[in-house]
């Protein structure tokens, strides 16, 4: 009988990040390059009375533990499906920044889903799985598989990408998020504003970069580090406006990593959160360090890429009673 379950998820980046115009459900068709990244969420599972959800980690406070948690989302999802009553406690170990653009709380969902998957033993399909996943999420497929994706829709298609080496990235982490409904409204503002329109008429559709997927296959960071910052926003990631236009103290974070010896500097995703490609592990360690230094961020983590999606960790089995 088993007792608990846990299941470490990684974060994200997106190495490239294009995006349409708004489509008329309101999301926005992309080319969505992701990577996951080393640092991760453990959600464990144990039967309980009730759904149930307790959090720990520095930023736990800002993590909601009501039935809009993506982590009781899936439980439920899950359960109502194969005609289960959710009665579990989902503990979250948190250490992906909150709503910082490296998708912490579609890594909890994720984990929850594999979790009570595991421990429920539904015998559902992968395909099933990713299915709920899209379900939850745009970017909640992708924390389930890991490694290297590209997303098209709204980021829920994936196909693999093949990576040839591994890179390494700092992260700065802002103090407090961004909303992401609110930087995709922010960059339809400004192509309005640019007089571009901003709906998938008048917007060319996204496609992702053969330079960009090529360096990947690589494994060469400098390559790569010219692929994220080609463009005409000198970005490979079509948020980083939006992002740096809601936060404008994102510019000198962005400034500090180039500055520091970063081979390029971009936002993560919808932001607030900056991402920083070092040449190798111990450049990573010195931008890291150099960035915790400048007062631009809150803290800097090093983290490398790719990662493994959500895996099960540990299995408590409870003794059988005689
Ligand atoms: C921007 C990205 C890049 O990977 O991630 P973050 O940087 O926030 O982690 C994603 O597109 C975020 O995906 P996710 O956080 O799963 O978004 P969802 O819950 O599906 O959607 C939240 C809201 O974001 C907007 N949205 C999301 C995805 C998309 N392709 N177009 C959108 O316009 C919509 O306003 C939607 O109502
Ligand atoms: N398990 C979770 N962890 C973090 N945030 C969550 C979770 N479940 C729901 N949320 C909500 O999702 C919002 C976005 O959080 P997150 O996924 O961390 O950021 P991002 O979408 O920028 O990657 C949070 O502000 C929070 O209200």
């Amino acid at each position: 009988m088993i007792d608990s379950i846990a299941v470490r998820v990684p974060a994200k980046v997106n190495a490239q990040l294009a995006v349409g115009g708004r489509r008329p459900d309101g999301f926005h068709d992309l080319a969505n390059v992701f990577l996951a990244v080393g640092l991760y969420d453990e959600i464990t599972v144990t039967p309980a009375d009730e759904l149930r959800i307790t959090v720990e980690g520095p930023d736990a406070d800002q993590v909601p533990r009501d039935r809009t948690n993506l982590a009781a989302r899936a439980a439920e999802l899950l359960a109502a499906r194969h005609g289960i009553e959710p009665r579990v406690h989902l503990h979250i170990a948190k250490d992906i920044p909150v709503a910082g653009g490296m998708a912490g709380g579609s890594a909890d969902g994720a984990g929850a889903l594999l979790a009570c998957d595991a421990l429920w033993n539904t015998g559902a399909t992968r395909e099933e799985l990713l299915d709920i996943c899209a379900e939850l999420g745009s970017d909640v497929p992708f924390s389930l598989v890991g490694g290297a994706a590209l997303g098209r829709g709204r980021g829920e298609l994936l196909t693999p990408l093949t990576v040839g080496g591994t890179f390494h990235w700092v992260f700065a982490v802002a103090d407090g998020g961004l909303s992401t409904p609110a930087v995709y409204g922010e960059c339809d503002r400004l192509r309005a504003e640019r007089g571009a329109g901003d709906t998938i008429d008048d917007v060319p559709a996204p496609e992702p970069s053969a330079a960009l997927l090529d360096a990947l296959r690589a494994g060469d960071a400098t390559a790569l580090a010219a692929a994220l910052t080609a463009g005409p926003d000198g970005s490979s990631n079509d948020l980083q406006a939006a992002a740096v236009s809601l936060r404008p103290s994102l510019a000198d974070t962005l400034r500090a990593g180039t500055t520091a010896g970063a081979l390029a500097s971009l936002v993560s995703g919808s932001g607030p959160t900056c991402a920083f490609l070092a040449k190798d592990a111990a450049g990573a360690e010195q931008v890291a360090t150099a960035l915790a230094a400048s007062g631009t961020c809150r803290t800097a983590r090093v983290a490398a890429s790719p990662a493994a999606g959500a895996t099960v960790v540990r299995e408590d089995r409870r003794a059988p009673s005689a």
